[in-house]
């Protein structure tokens, strides 16, 4: 079976190892398979890699590193196991994989505070059974690795993080490259394990499609490819109001540029007509900078002139630079009464918070950052990131709508919906402004005819991968959301030529 796009908990690739040593008859037989690509894993990433240092803890993913020292001895590299002192011997199939390597003349050696010189450093300390921080002798072991100037291979996991949550809860190794065995795991796709996973591959040990027997994914994870079959075509006789009419609300006293950005992006994304209620003062500015858009200044954000507007969109988004005031507010039961698709953001969502709003419709998208889901849910911003998934679910679940939790690895959760995991963006995309742009890409999308959630997770991509591309052209540091424009436009036209 080739790699299907799911992300899997600890608990369902338990059962997925059971089902598949059942089928094989043997619990040795993926031990070995793991061995073995992870070899080839070497061979492909590092192949002149002379001197190597295999970092080995007690439990099977010791196994896999005795495994894969095995291999490489084979192969006349000069391999150096290191295991963790005072733990007792491995047993089961892990004894068996020291066994091998020892018999084929493999030195092991206690870990004394240093490793030795080495090209390569192949991490086989912990994989998805680390249930605790490293701490003593462990947790000295990964600080010798990250200090130790040389790649850094990581076995299935980056030993110290939670693969289930992608948690870190102490000191965790830094990988060049992680080898992800079986399936995917939820947790190295988002939150802090993004710091530790390097990049990524996986090797499925050739699991059959009878082994998923009992095993449910608990997410998607989503790729730039994903973007080729996300957006229908147009029409050759299509208009403008086939494309959708959105109306961003936004952006009172001194917070003029975020509904900017949101109808910027929201052009950028193919809406058909994009309309802009703000503070009458900011209209000029935004006028001169992008004239494709109408705007509406309001002193007051409800009657006739927002009854009008209202009537006319196909989707409203709802909260960049709307501040908490009283003009805030007055919007609040106006666009609630609408009935229309809705995207909240930023202040909306603190409204949202407080209960200013009634109960949002089921087809309304949130896209809170960890430290606004952290509001919603009445919990502290740690309490969402330890587990982002189970956070984005259960706010999903208590809105009963679709939500997007934005920061690295954004999960957009649905009710009755299997997660997604975006597995695109990067660090420079932490800059004010940014969530105004995906605000605007989400809304153009919704407005385009994709469903809540579609228009969710094509939109935090799009956005995600727009920001991948931008970053190449001079780096993280100064990366502006607005710099992402052309490549919104770009990617959503996967069908035009790629200039380079
Ligand atoms: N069971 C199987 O069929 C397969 C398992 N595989 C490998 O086996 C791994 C899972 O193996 P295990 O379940 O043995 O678990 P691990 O090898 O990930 O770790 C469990 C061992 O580490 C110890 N440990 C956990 N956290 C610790 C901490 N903070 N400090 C000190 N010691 C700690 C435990 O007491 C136990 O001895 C996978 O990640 C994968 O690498 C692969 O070989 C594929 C097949
Ligand atoms: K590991």
């Amino acid at each position: 079976m080739h790699e299907d796009g799911t992300l899997h908990s600890i608990d369902g690739l338990r059962r997925l190892e059971a089902n598949a040593a059942r089928r094989l008859g043997d619990d040795r037989a993926l031990m070995r398979r793991a061995g073995l690509a992870a070899w080839h894993a070497v061979l492909a990433h590092w192949p002149d890699a002379r001197r190597i240092v295999v970092a080995c803890g007690p439990g099977n993913n010791g196994g896999d590193g005795h495994e894969l020292a095995m291999h490489a001895l084979a192969c006349g590299r000069d391999v150096s196991v290191v295991g963790l002192p005072a733990t007792s011997p491995a047993g089961g199939t892990a004894a068996e994989a020291v066994r091998r390597y020892t018999e084929a003349g493999g030195r092991s050696q206690v870990f004394d505070g240093r490793l030795p010189h080495a090209d390569l450093v192949v991490d086989a300390l912990f994989g998805i059974g680390l249930h605790r921080a490293p701490e003593g002798d462990a947790a000295r072991l990964i600080e010798a690795i990250n200090s130790h100037g040389a790649p850094v291979l990581a076995l299935d996991v980056p030993s110290g993080v939670d693969a289930g949550t992608g948690t870190v809860p102490g000191i965790a190794v830094q990988a060049s490259h992680t080898l992800e065995f079986m399936r995917r795991k939820a947790g190295l796709w988002t939150g802090a394990a993004l710091n530790h996973r390097g990049t990524a591959s996986l090797d499925t040990l050739e699991l059959e499609t009878t082994d998923f027997d009992g095993v449910e994914a608990v997410a998607m994870r989503w790729t730039v490819d994903a973007l080729a079959h996300a957006l229908p075509a147009r029409r050759r006789d299509s208009h403008k109001g086939q494309h959708g009419r959105v109306l961003c609300i936004g952006g009172d006293h001194g917070h003029g540029g975020a509904i900017v950005m949101v109808a910027e992006a929201a052009l950028r994304v193919g809406a058909g007509l994009v309309e802009v209620a703000t503070r009458p003062a900011h209209v000029a500015p935004l006028l001169a900078r992008r004239p494709e858009a109408m705007a509406r200044g309001c002193d007051v954000l409800g009657g006739v002139t927002l009854e009008g507007s209202l009537a006319a969109c196909d989707v409203v988004a709802i909260g960049p630079g709307l501040s908490q005031s009283e003009w805030a507010r007055e919007a609040v039961p106006w666009v609630s009464r609408a009935g229309k698709p809705l995207v909240l953001d930023a202040d909306a969502l603190n409204l949202l918070a407080e209960s200013a709003w009634p109960v949002v419709p089921s087809d309304t998208i949130l896209t809170p950052h960890p430290g606004e889901a952290a509001r919603l849910l009445g919990v502290t911003t740690p309490d969402i990131q330890r587990d982002r998934l189970a956070s984005a679910r259960q706010l999903a679940e208590r809105h009963g709508c679709t939500v997007v939790l934005k920061g690295a690895g954004t999960v957009v959760a649905s009710p009755g919906r299997r997660p997604v995991v975006i597995a695109a963006g990067n660090p420079g995309m932490a800059v004010g402004g940014m969530g105004d742009v995906l605000t605007g890409t989400i809304a153009a999308l919704r407005a385009q005819g994709l469903d809540a959630f579609e228009a969710a997770c094509t939109g935090a991509l799009l956005h995600a991968a727009a920001g991948d591309r931008a970053v190449l052209e001079g780096g993280a540091r100064g990366l502006l959301p607005t710099d992402l424009s052309p490549w919104l436009r770009r990617l959503a036209n996967p069908d035009f030529p790629d200039p380079r």
